[in-house]
């Protein structure tokens, strides 16, 4: 369980986040939605121990992600996509996470196939598609099989086939009983996508709610969506 509460963070001036709290509970799917700039992989950053609080905190199952235990295996993270040195295999890449985690060799195969990399395994990083990328940014995030998923804009950039990849692929993380986060600033995406949503803008949480209960009473999630951020400046 991903638990955010009261959290806040301070550039200069401004307020990246404000306040923010929520929570995403595991065998769900919540959806963390925003227009850019709204403070969601700031919010995600805290959470994975990128970047420190002003104030609050961003608990995974109770413990902040410097308490963690075990990191990689409580929870995996794809940000930015793969993250990955362009030069090195992709192989190699993963090989280094998981040794540098205590990880067995045998992981690696298993999340190449999992994301189906197996036959571009050893291909170097700079020669992937932008599918590939985030195809082996999600294996590394499955590497230590985690109970929490975050994943920041994971289909920026994917075809149709990417995008419908993902979404099976979350939707399976939940039925196996995992928390799923996935921040993204599409609606038709996440109107087929979440269980749960988030809608955050300028670093507040405008609404927090099962998909039905944030587009009740909306043609549809769009429609709810901009009515959330004309109420959320009217305050
Ligand atoms: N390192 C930083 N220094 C100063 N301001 C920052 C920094 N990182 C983020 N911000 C500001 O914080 C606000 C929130 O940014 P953030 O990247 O969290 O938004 P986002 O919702 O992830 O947007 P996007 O969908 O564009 O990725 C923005 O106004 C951004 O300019």
């Amino acid at each position: 369980m991903i638990t955010i509460e009261h959290l806040s963070k301070r550039y200069r001036q401004s307020m990246a986040v404000d306040d923010v709290t929520f929570t995403a509970v595991p065998g769900r799917v919540t959806g963390f939605l925003g227009p850019n700039g709204a403070g969601k992989s700031t919010t995600l950053r805290i959470l994975l121990g990128l970047s420190s609080a002003t104030s609050g905190t961003a608990t995974i199952g109770g413990r902040r992600y410097a308490e963690l235990r075990d990191p990689l295996r409580t929870v995996g993270a794809m940000l930015d996509g793969a993250g990955a040195v362009p030069e090195r295999r992709a192989v190699d890449h993963l090989r280094w996470i998981a040794q540098s985690n205590r990880i067995p060799r045998s992981r690696v195969d298993e999340v190449l196939g999992l994301v189906d990399l197996e036959r571009a395994r050893s291909q170097r990083v700079r020669t992937f598609s932008l599918g590939m990328a985030q195809r082996l940014g999600i294996a590394a995030a499955l590497l230590g099989d985690p109970q929490v998923v975050v994943l920041d804009e994971p289909t920026n950039g994917l075809d149709p086939a990417g995008i419908r990849w993902i979404r099976t692929l979350m939707r399976e993380f939940a039925t196996q009983g995992r928390t799923v986060l996935v921040s993204s600033h599409q609606m038709a995406e996440m109107a087929d996508t979440v269980d749960d949503l988030v809608i955050i803008d300028r670093g507040r949480v405008l609404v927090h709610g099962t998909l039905g209960e944030v587009v009740a009473g909306h043609p549809s999630l769009e429609d709810a969506f901009f009515a959330a951020l004309a109420a959320g400046a009217a305050r």
